[in-house]
């Protein structure tokens, strides 16, 4: 390859700090102009900030920037629009009222009477669609797509302002396997079309398979960057957690399992649009197992979680746990779920699993406050939540270990970690858990691996939704498929292989669109 005359973005010795915590620290390296570059590292090792640095979203406390071989001072994201930088956030940032089109035109270039009209963008998206292959309906009210779709609409939109080089935040943690697939399609197009990338992702198959270099950070720090062919898999692990990491499923794992700890009978219920979210849905769960639930995420997995752990009732069927019976009129609540010791691990963290704008010990100890190690007579002890927060946080590595730190201030990987420890410390004996690993690093994934294998060695009968094959057959010692709301197969753990389950979840699907 010809020696190129400057690089995309050039990083040198960025540094910030967040009161304690140094995020950034001196962090320097290129990204070559047309490559796809990853960026991996620990929960909390400063990959986001960093991203936000350069989007203008933070400034730094010291250090340069270069973009195109020119200094930049990036103030603001407008600023960094106007480089030619964009970036694709986990979290999108639309209105979920508004149309794909009236998204891409809000805030865009010109002010209120240079706006190009509807007709105009609409042409140019047209073009800019069919020469990248992102295809987005451009009618389509924003809150009634698919996640694969808005994350399309957020890419478009990125190019349409004229976005050069751009930021994608781990971009497949929502996705199904098949959107990640035409995202990946996506991303090579980008690439021969002269767009810069830059890729974090806790995905190490990911980076192997797309990435033209790779930066490790830790704690803050770059380890190293190194062309792709000088990394392996195992190579980039160690580098990001600092010693070895083993994943997959332990030789000799048995499974014994014991009584029926939760049967749900005839489970139904329906969409706000009418449309059937679980159709008869029967499950038991055993004291010592770790039943899967494998499928394409949205067919009825959430609603199963969400049914099951008492946060909404069915309109039909009966659920068993804990010597009582539940029918939906007087369907088990979340309050109930505690002492009958069912926890649940949400699939959703934002949206149930913490409370974003309280501190770290209000989330850690959330709907466990009334146990009596939290009370003193009538009124709550805070003293005691915070002393068990420092506890989880020290037991599940949590980072920073700071019991007062505001919840949205923990980095994704690291606020998983913090549910995790909280339904999981009170050992219960009905475990229901949701994307238990999702935008967390491989290290943590090793760590939580452990403790759910241990949490069903200890008797605990759980119940694992996630759209990770390889996470379900390390963990699981029987595996359902869900198909439009229907259980439709059954595997034990020893039949089931990806390939079988990706088979068998693919013929599902064609036999729902029949
Ligand atoms: N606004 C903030 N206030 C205080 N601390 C913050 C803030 N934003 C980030 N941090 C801290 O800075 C450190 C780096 O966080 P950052 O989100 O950049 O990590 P990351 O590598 O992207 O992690 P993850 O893989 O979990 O997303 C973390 O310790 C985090 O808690």
């Amino acid at each position: 390859m010809p020696e190129q005359a400057h690089p995309a973005v050039r990083l040198r010795a960025i540094s910030k700090r967040f009161g304690a915590v140094q995020a950034n620290r001196e962090v320097s390296f290129d990204i070559a102009e047309g490559s796809v570059h990853g960026l991996v590292g620990e929960n909390g090792a400063g990959k986001s900030t960093l991203m936000a640095i350069l989007y203008g979203y933070y400034q730094a406390d010291a250090g340069a920037i270069e973009v195109d071989g020119q200094p930049v001072q990036i103030k603001d994201s407008q600023q960094a629009i106007a480089l030619g930088i964009g970036m694709v956030h986990q979290h999108f940032m639309l209105v979920d009222t508004l149309t794909c089109l009236e998204n891409i035109m809000l805030g865009a270039e010109g002010g209120f009477l240079l706006k190009p009209s509807k007709a105009r963008v609409r042409a140019r998206l047209d073009a800019l669609m069919a020469e990248t292959g992102l295809h987005v309906r451009l009618d389509a009210v924003a809150g009634d797509l698919p996640v694969g779709e808005l994350q399309r609409l957020e890419i478009l939109k990125a190019l349409y302002r004229g976005a050069r080089i751009l930021i994608l935040d781990e971009p497949t943690a929502v996705l199904t396997p098949q959107e990640t697939d035409q995202l990946f399609v996506t991303l090579r197009r980008l690439q021969e079309l002269g767009t810069t990338l830059i890729l974090i992702t806790h995905k190490l198959r990911e980076v192997m398979n797309l990435c033209g270099a790779v930066t490790v950070m830790r704690a803050g720090q770059v380890v190293e960057t190194r062309p792709i062919a000088a990394w392996s898999e195992a190579a980039l692990a160690e580098s990001m957690v600092g010693r070895k990491v083993t994943l997959g499923r332990p030789a000799g794992l048995e499974t014994r399992a014991g009584d029926v700890r939760l049967k749900a009978t005839g489970l139904n219920l329906k969409h706000a649009n009418g449309v059937a979210a679980l159709k008869d849905v029967s499950l038991a769960l055993k004291a010592g197992e770790i039943v899967g639930v494998a499928g394409v995420s949205g067919n009825g997995q959430s609603e199963l979680l969400e049914v099951l752990s008492g946060l909404r009732a069915p309109e039909g069927g009966r659920l068993e746990l804990g010597g009582q019976a539940f029918t939906p009129h007087a369907w088990l609540d979340t309050a109930q779920a505690r002492p009958l010791r069912l926890a649940h691990v949400p699939e959703d963290r934002h949206a149930v699993g913490l409370v974003m704008s309280f501190p770290a010990w209000e989330s850690a100890v959330l709907g466990y406050q009334n146990l009596p190690k939290y009370r003193r007579g009538a009124a709550m002890d805070h003293a005691a939540m915070k002393a068990a927060t420092r506890e989880m946080q020290q037991r599940f590595d949590v980072r920073p270990r700071d019991e007062n730190l505001g919840s949205s201030k923990f980095s994704g990987g690291n606020q998983q970690k913090l549910i995790l420890a909280r339904e999981i410390g009170e050992q219960p004996i009905v475990l229901l858990v949701g994307q238990p690993t999702r935008g967390v690093d491989i290290g943590a994934i090793e760590f939580i691996h452990n403790q759910l294998r241990a949490l069903r060695d200890a008797g605990c009968a759980v119940l694992l939704v996630s759209s990770e094959l390889d996470e379900i057959l390390a963990l699981a010692d029987r595996v359902v498929v869900m198909n439009c709301g229907r259980i439709t197969g059954e595997l034990a753990i020893e039949d089931c292989d990806e390939r079988r389950l990706g088979l068998l979840m693919a013929a599902q699907e064609e036999r729902a669109a029949a």
